[in-house]
């Protein structure tokens, strides 16, 4: 079975602008016929078809080079283990993948089309087979973890510590997956928040957004002696191993990976000079602020410069941490590091590159789902 990338292409190009119907037409036919399967999915499947359509997105028009994909089919493969998914359950989506393909790129489906996509789906699938199968031999499917710590900070956000009952492998950057018994089945990820400790513990920071399932549920109906679901991490940003001095650019919870990372260099010992922006759009909302004060008199070469957007009176410095970053000489030459609200992101992102930082000094993280 040979790959034909052009053909999987064109066929597919016909399906995204509907992809929306799609989706839903995918899912109704693979419940259709295997409905025992509908129980390992969330009540409500908005998220999930977009999910779907994300993955399938890159999948097809990455595949002209299958070998650079195999990271995130192996990343895919490995993170499904945590909805149950077996090795018997790629043949099923793929019949449901291919009948969606084939109702909606009617007129452009041939048998040269369908032997595309089936072999496509062949190479995709091994990727995440082999893959799931190298993880089951070493790593639990998800980790059940006892909520030992819930700081209600803001009214709308909180700090949880969790105790894996087995160690959760993880870099300082990555995030993990999270579901509570309040909502089964429905997995949202969040950066962990501290570098990894002798105990085991991770810290998460948690703002309970609107209509937000297991973001209200974890700030507002959870408490120290619960207990959590967390999935394997994930996550390609990573402390840095040069010995540059670093700049983290955080707004809100976004703070979250970014200690993890301040955290990590100050404890290998290393003297970079760290800058972190911290942005919040009320003084009120600077949850972490003490913690960060602390660190920064413990360590000398930590300076952390509170920011506040909206609040006219604010006697610390205003403006958004783009604004802000923008009144310092020159950031060129850091590493940088930079999370919050994707709007956030962008912008800080712009004013760096305008200001000499080369895109490859600059690190995100991605959270692929
Ligand atoms: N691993 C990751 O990628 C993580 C991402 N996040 C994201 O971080 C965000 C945190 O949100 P909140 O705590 O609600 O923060 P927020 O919405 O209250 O904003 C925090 C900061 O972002 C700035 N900001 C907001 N909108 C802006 C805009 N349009 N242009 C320039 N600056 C802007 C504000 O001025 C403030 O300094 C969420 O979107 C969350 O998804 C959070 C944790 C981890």
């Amino acid at each position: 079975m040979s790959l034909n990338p052009r053909l999987v292409k064109e066929s597919f190009a016909v399906i995204e602008p509907v992809a929306d119907r799609a989706a839903a037409y995918f899912y109704g036919r693979l419940f259709a016929v295997n409905p025992h399967m509908r129980g390992m999915f969330p009540p409500a499947m908005d998220a999930q078809r977009d999910r779907l359509f994300g993955a399938l997105t890159r999948i097809v028009w990455s595949i002209d080079g299958p070998d650079g994909m195999a990271p995130f089919l192996g990343r895919l493969g490995r993170d499904h283990r945590k909805y149950g998914v077996l090795t018997e359950h790629y043949a099923v989506v793929r019949d449901a993948l291919l009948a969606t393909v084939r109702h909606f790129a009617a007129e452009v489906w041939t048998p040269e089309v369908e032997r595309a996509w089936e072999a496509a789906y062949a190479v995709a699938a091994d990727f995440m087979i082999k893959a799931a199968e190298a993880d089951a031999g070493v790593s639990p499917a998800w980790w059940l973890a006892e909520v030992t710590g819930h700081e209600l900070r803001t009214p709308d956000v909180a700090v949880l510590t969790l105790r894996p009952a087995q160690p959760l492998p993880y870099l300082p950057g990555q995030h993990v997956s999270v579901q509570t018994p309040r909502w089964p089945r429905v997995w949202r990820p969040f950066s962990i928040a501290n570098a990894p400790r002798p105990d085991g513990t991770v810290r998460l920071h948690v703002r309970a957004v609107r209509g937000g399932w297991v973001s209200g549920a974890l700030v507002r109906h959870t408490r120290a002696g619960d207990t959590l679901m967390l999935g394997p991490a994930s996550g390609s940003m990573a402390p840095p191993v040069s010995g540059r001095d670093v700049l983290c650019v955080a707004g809100g919870t976004g703070l979250a990976p970014l200690k993890a990372i301040i955290e990590h260099v100050i404890a290998s010992g290393r003297r970079s000079g760290i800058h972190l922006l911290y942005g919040a759009r009320r003084a009120a909302e600077l949850y972490d602020l003490p913690d960060l004060v602390r660190m920064e008199s413990e360590f000398p070469w930590l300076r952390v410069l509170p920011v506040v957007s909206d609040e006219p009176g604010h006697d610390g410095v205003r403006g958004t941490v783009g604004e802000v970053l923008d009144r310092f000489p020159s950031w060129a030459g850091h590493e940088v590091y930079v999370c919050g609200p994707p709007a956030m992101v962008g912008d800080a992102v712009r004013r760096l590159r305008r200001g000499g930082v080369p895109l490859t000094d600059i690190h995100r993280d991605i959270i692929e789902s």
